[in-house]
């Protein structure tokens, strides 16, 4: 896994407008706020089912209903399209439970 150019990761980040980046450490970062820890839980047991399959796994903090992600490849040593891919599907899973 080869990690992102830097013009390559801005373009993409673009599409991503939730999430903070810090190119220079190789990490993106969101918080996410949901009504409750059901709420919250239950999306971080549908991505950690997303993450299984992606084989791509986040670090992350839950308290309550908040859950901030980070998200980097270790075996790139930064940013990958990994990340990226598992924000996208992070953000959808979000944008579904919100609804
Ligand atoms: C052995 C296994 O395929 C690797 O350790 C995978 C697992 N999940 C991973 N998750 C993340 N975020 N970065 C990785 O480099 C990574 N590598």
């Amino acid at each position: 896994m080869s990690p992102l150019a830097p013009t390559e990761a801005s373009a993409l980040l673009a599409t991503l407008p939730a999430w903070q980046a810090d190119l220079a450490a190789g990490k993106i970062t969101r918080a996410f706020r949901f009504d409750d820890f059901a709420q919250a839980f239950g999306f971080m047991a549908e991505m950690a089912t997303v993450s299984e399959r992606m084989n791509h796994h986040p670090e992350w903090f839950n308290v309550y209903n908040r859950v901030d992600v980070t998200l980097t490849t270790h075996d790139a040593g930064g940013l990958s399209q990994r990340d990226i891919d598992w924000a996208r599907v992070a953000d959808q899973a979000f944008a579904r439970r919100a609804a």
